[in-house]
């Protein structure tokens, strides 16, 4: 848009919301237990006089650990509709306690704000960031693999590699640490050595447990071991990338920051040297503009920044991918999770071929993709 164009001057005095849910096909199995449905809102904003009919898409999928509840979520939308212009909205939400509302308005605002641009997503948000290099076509994805016995576990990940994925991610924590390892050692075993290995356990371990884990782990070459401590405990998660059973600098597992960085925000995670990597969630972080802030920051302190979702709908996905593209040279992302819904908001325009997703060039979320979200 440009700054003679008096429709960017205009406020979005429509906003609306439309509550969805949507169960998984089978359950994901984590350290925190199953993660069985995700209910959100389908936001929608409007230009009051607009004639052109251009509609803002976005999506507020909470989950509690990582966002608010969707009680929270519902009353954060709900307190918008009091105020004038759905433009402000975003800065009028609370990132800290309110993320996935953010989310959804930022997002609607950030996708008509790409349309009227004729621009995609990627690139309209790499613009607004100040990122010179031209966002990606492709992003490279993890298979996600949840809690199962060992047999399982490996011929989840056995699929996953024919299917044409290179890095996996697996869920530990849940069982004991030597019942962890020997799904590790099955997975290692059916994929081989070229195939990148990642295993995430939700915050389940205390500094003991994690020490012992991290040691045990080592064996398998891991690309990284995903929050192994508790999401506060960030001088823990520093000192485990200290003291590895080597004793030497850079020869233990990586650790990656996930419910850290939505707990504790990037700066004190990077400020604690607490990761090796950061994993993103758009949702979790108060929508694509600030979890693309939080990557560019990661990667200037020299840590890898991952985007995944919270296993969300096909828009928020979307959002996601488009966030990951605008990275440049993004590690493997976490985007993933859309098999795992039985049904969705509407058809992917994101498939997963060879393991990894191609971009939709626009305008914003995915040209006429959703159209028929916006009219409802
Ligand atoms: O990162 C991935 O591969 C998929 C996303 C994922 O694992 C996840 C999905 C929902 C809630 C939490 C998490 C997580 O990363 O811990
Ligand atoms: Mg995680």
């Amino acid at each position: 848009m440009t700054a003679d164009d008096p429709r960017g001057e205009e406020p979005f005095e429509t906003l609306r919301r439309r509550p969805f849910a949507l169960d998984l096909t089978r359950p994901l199995g984590t350290a925190h237990g199953e993660i069985r449905r995700r209910e959100g809102f389908l936001i929608a904003v409007e230009r009051g006089s607009d004639t052109d009919g251009a509609v803002g898409l976005g999506e507020a999928t909470p989950l509690p650990g990582w966002t608010e509840s969707r009680e929270e979520c519902a009353a954060a939308l709900d307190g918008l509709d009091e105020r004038a212009g759905a433009g402000a909205a975003p800065e009028s939400l609370d990132t800290g306690a309110t993320p996935a509302a953010r989310h959804g308005v930022s997002l609607a605002l950030v996708d008509v704000a790409a349309r009227d641009a004729g621009a995609s997503l990627a690139e309209h948000l790499s613009d607004e960031a100040g990122v010179t290099a031209t966002p990606a076509d492709a992003v490279p994805v993890n298979a996600t693999i949840g809690d199962g016995e060992p047999n399982e576990t490996a011929a989840e990940a056995r699929g996953a590699v024919e299917a044409g994925f290179d890095c996996l991610k697996l869920k530990v924590g849940a069982r004991d640490v030597d019942a962890d390892v020997e799904r590790v050692r099955a997975v290692r075993d059916a994929v081989g050595d070229g195939v990148a290995l990642r295993a995430d356990a939700n915050g389940a371990w205390d500094r003991q447990v994690a020490r012992r884990a991290l040691d045990a782990l080592a064996a398998f070459d891991l690309a990284y071991v995903e929050q192994p401590l508790p999401a506060d405990d960030l001088n823990g998660l520093a000192a485990l990338r200290e003291g590895d059973r080597s004793g030497q600098p850079d020869d233990g597992v990586p650790i990656a920051a996930d419910e850290s960085v939505a707990a504790r925000g990037i700066d004190a995670v990077l400020e604690a040297d607490a990761a090796d990597a950061v994993v993103l969630k758009p949702m979790a972080l108060g929508g694509p503009d600030r979890a693309l802030a939080a990557a560019l920051r990661a990667r200037s302190a020299g840590i890898d920044p991952v985007v995944t979702t919270t296993v969300d709908a096909v828009v928020a996905r979307t959002a996601a991918v488009h966030v990951a593209a605008a990275i440049p040279d993004a590690a493997p992302c976490g985007l993933a999770t859309g098999e795992m819904l039985d049904e969705d908001l509407a058809p992917d325009p994101c498939p997963i071929d060879d393991g990894r997703i191609e971009v939709p060039s626009g305008p914003g979320l995915a040209g006429g993709a959703f159209d028929d979200l916006r009219r409802e």
